[in-house]
């Protein structure tokens, strides 16, 4: 039976005075991998952070595992990657510690046990980063940086993982330790909702695509075939050896 982990039916968002959510529907079920796909500015980070309650809604129902948003206190069941930051926040920290502030939602009192520093140790291991836990997060490069992001929504163990973007500006050495990281999880079932500009290698484990157009949902079904811009709406593919005069091929997400 499906079980629906992130449900928004007919949501709404502003941001200023930008109407930027027109009335989204979107289910993400227990297990799924779900890519949120679509241009700049279509409104994919404001949806995510609709989910997790940074940006309030003006119309619409929210639920978190079956649980009305407003009502939902249960933050430890969720990792959330926030759109490419900085793992650094102007203060000196430790790869450890950084990571370590992803269980705080797990800690008893705010008292980290073995346990906690046993997962903690996990998930550093888990993005390939062992060997520098006790590095400040100054002295990384970016793509370490989002590993360490990806390690602190790690470390609390999660049901469900919200990433925004986490290739973005990532390495193919480090892209293929996330994508590994991420086959991981999803084996051990965890739900995955991504926002993602092109599925690139993580492709073989996205269930299903929504593809958002200026804050309406375009399209909510099989993962467009082909990549990138190139699966984007708006994005007419014309082969470059292509007879002179033929039609491109639509990708089907094409109003
Ligand atoms: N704080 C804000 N105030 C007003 N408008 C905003 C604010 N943040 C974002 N917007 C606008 O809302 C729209 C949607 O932004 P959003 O970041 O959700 O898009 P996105 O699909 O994630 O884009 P990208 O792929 O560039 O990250 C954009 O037009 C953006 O300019």
């Amino acid at each position: 039976m499906t079980e629906p982990v992130i449900s928004l039916r007919g949501v709404r968002a502003e941001l200023g005075s930008r109407t930027v959510l027109r009335g989204i529907d979107l289910t993400v079920n227990r297990g799924e991998v779900v890519a949120l796909l679509g241009a700049n500015g279509s409104g994919k980070s404001t949806a995510v952070r609709t989910v997790i309650g940074q940006v309030p809604v003006t119309d619409g129902e929210i639920e978190l595992f079956g649980t009305p948003r407003r009502r939902f206190r249960d933050w430890r069941r969720l990792g959330y990657v926030p759109q490419r930051t900085t793992a650094a926040g102007g203060v000196p920290a430790t790869v450890t510690e950084v990571v370590a502030s992803g269980r705080l939602s797990r800690a008893r009192l705010g008292i980290l046990r073995k346990a906690d520093h046993e997962a903690i140790r996990r998930a550093i291991d888990l993005v390939g980063l062992g060997d520098r836990a006790k590095d400040s997060v100054n002295a990384l490069s970016g793509g370490q940086h989002q590993r360490v992001l990806i390690a602190r929504a790690l470390a609390s163990e999660p049901e469900l993982l919200i990433m925004d973007e986490p290739m973005a500006g990532v390495d193919l050495a480090s892209q293929e330790v996330l994508a590994r990281t991420l086959r991981g999880e999803v084996a051990r079932g965890t739900t995955v909702l991504l926002v993602l500009h092109e599925l690139g290698p993580l492709e073989p484990l996205i269930d299903r695509a929504v593809v958002l157009r200026d804050g309406c949902v375009l399209h909510d079904g099989p993962p467009p075939k082909a990549v990138g811009q190139h699966a984007l709406p708006g994005h007419d593919h014309v082969h470059p050896h292509a007879a002179p005069g033929t039609e491109p091929v639509r990708t089907g997400l094409l109003s």
